[in-house]
């Protein structure tokens, strides 16, 4: 990633006025010196910060945040009400669903359409029409007004035209949910590919995997401000934290993410890199050690995860978490392909009904890797009284490539038909499995690989 900032943005502001009566912005136009007729709404607040050149950054926040008008801005779509804002190089924009289409032109018509926008000659965009539509992949519909197209049929359009257009900032908002698998699958890639071309990419999802596992940074906002800005993992994680906290426990809760936000980049200490660190050293001694063959799992002080995220408990609580080995060990330095036990135990402070356990095993980017629970929903344990101590235990053989991972617990139960977390507590245990001599896997999960070369021909 090269130092040259590719978006800065300084002080931004978006402020609307709401009018309670539609009369009163009459009233108000009519007479501008009298009275004041409407509240301020500040969709953006002081938003400040900077995209480097060829980072893929993630934009996440509740509906309403301000996700949107801060896309429209970047984009030129929107003008701040203050505040300054420069952008270096060419954008390409997939925003909502629609914008930038006729819907009386064909779908080819459109394609020449968005060249022109973008500043592209008939004859420059002739030339990308065979990728785009290829990529669409409409049949003849591409001759068709897309006011005839289908959801998905018009964000196939849109994300062809979007990607090979060859932008150098793309920004992506959250219209691939639309798609259906198969071309979601190869919007990733191409998003993959023109990241690693070395292209800034902007990308607003709910979805929070998505934004883990593509973004290098994430922006949080809420209430049209940013509340934390860092590690797209660990925004996520305080992102849900703070969406799914009980609501009395919103502020304190957002009042802790902007603690750590300024903790992190006011002082420019990256508390994840740091962690990151601790981890990493231990591990460069444990591979030492681990180099001679048949070395047991140990438990490694060094890997303990000193900042998990917890969730506010919701009438439960999990505590005394650990990895086991079959003596009963707590360990957390692990051997491929053995067996192991997860243990934790929940206290319950209400009665709950139809209660399920679960983990989670993720990577060091926050990409799931495989999880359980104990039982499908509805199928849960029916009653739970309050002051009950449940262990639970699941048993796992983890068959994934030597490296760090991290284990999240959660508890779940049915309350007035919804099913809702009690409590759940994020990377709670961090453990690694040991490198393995003369393994030949070269990727994340062990799925018994096998392979054979045959010769068939000696010229
Ligand atoms: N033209 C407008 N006039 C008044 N308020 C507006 C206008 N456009 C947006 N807003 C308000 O600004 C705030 C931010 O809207 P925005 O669409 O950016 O949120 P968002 O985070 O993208 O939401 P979502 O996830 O639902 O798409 C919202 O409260 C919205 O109601």
């Amino acid at each position: 990633m090269s130092n040259e900032i590719a978006v800065k943005i300084k002080n931004i502001a978006k402020v609307y006025k709401l009018y309670d009566n539609p009369i009163d912005r009459l009233k108000e136009t009519l007479h501008p010196f009298k009275k004041k007729y409407h509240r301020d709404f500040y969709a953006l607040k002081n938003v400040s910060f900077e995209i480097k050149k060829g980072e893929t950054v993630g934009i996440i926040g509740k509906n309403g945040s301000g996700k949107s008008t801060l896309l429209k801005i970047i984009t030129g779509v929107l003008n701040p009400t203050l505040g300054l804002i420069e952008v270096k190089g060419k954008i390409s924009a997939l925003l909502e669903l629609g914008a930038g289409f006729n819907p009386e032109f064909t779908g080819i018509e459109n394609i020449y359409l968005n060249g022109t926008i973008m500043g592209y000659t008939k004859e420059e965009m002739g030339k990308k029409i065979p990728d785009i539509i290829e990529f669409a992949d409409i049949g003849d519909f591409i001759n068709q007004p897309v006011k005839t197209y289908s959801s998905g049929m018009f964000v196939r359009l849109a994300f062809a035209v979007a990607i090979n257009v060859d932008p150098d900032i793309l920004i992506v908002d959250e219209a691939l949910a639309v798609g259906d698998d198969l071309f979601q699958r190869k919007c990733y890639f191409k998003i993959d590919s023109l990241k690693k071309a070395g292209k800034t990419i902007i990308f607003v999802s709910h979805s929070g995997n998505l934004v883990i596992e593509l973004c290098d940074k994430a922006i949080l906002l809420d209430a049209g401000e940013i509340i934390y800005i860092g590690n797209s993992n660990r925004a996520v994680n305080l992102y849900q934290k703070l969406l799914f906290a009980p609501m009395e426990k919103k502020t304190l809760i957002k009042e802790q993410i902007i603690k750590t936000n300024s903790c992190e980049n006011g002082q420019g200490k990256q508390i994840d890199d740091e962690q990151l660190l601790i981890i990493n050293n231990s591990l460069d001694i444990a591979n030492d050690i681990d180099s001679e063959p048949g070395q047991e799992e140990y438990f490694d002080e060094g890997l303990i995860n000193t900042d998990p995220i917890i969730y506010e408990n919701m009438g439960a609580r999990i505590f005394d978490y650990k990895i086991m080995n079959f003596k009963c060990e707590s360990i957390n330095v692990l051997r491929f392909g053995r067996r192991y036990t997860l243990s934790y135990k929940v206290e319950f402070f209400t009665n709950c009904n139809n209660v399920r356990f679960g983990m989670t095993i993720k990577t060091k980017t926050g990409i799931d890797i495989s999880g359980a629970a104990t039982a499908n929903p509805g199928q849960g344990i029916p009653f739970i009284k309050s002051g009950t101590i449940l262990n639970i235990e699941f048993e796992f053989v983890p068959k994934l490539t030597s490296g760090v991972y991290f284990l999240r617990c959660g508890v779940v139960a049915i309350d007035k038909d919804n099913e809702i977390f009690l409590d759940r507590q994020i990377d709670v245990i961090a453990f690694r499995i040991m490198e393995r001599e003369n393994s030949l896997m070269n990727s994340l999960v062990d799925l018994d690989i096998t392979s054979n070369v045959f010769e068939i021909e000696v010229s």
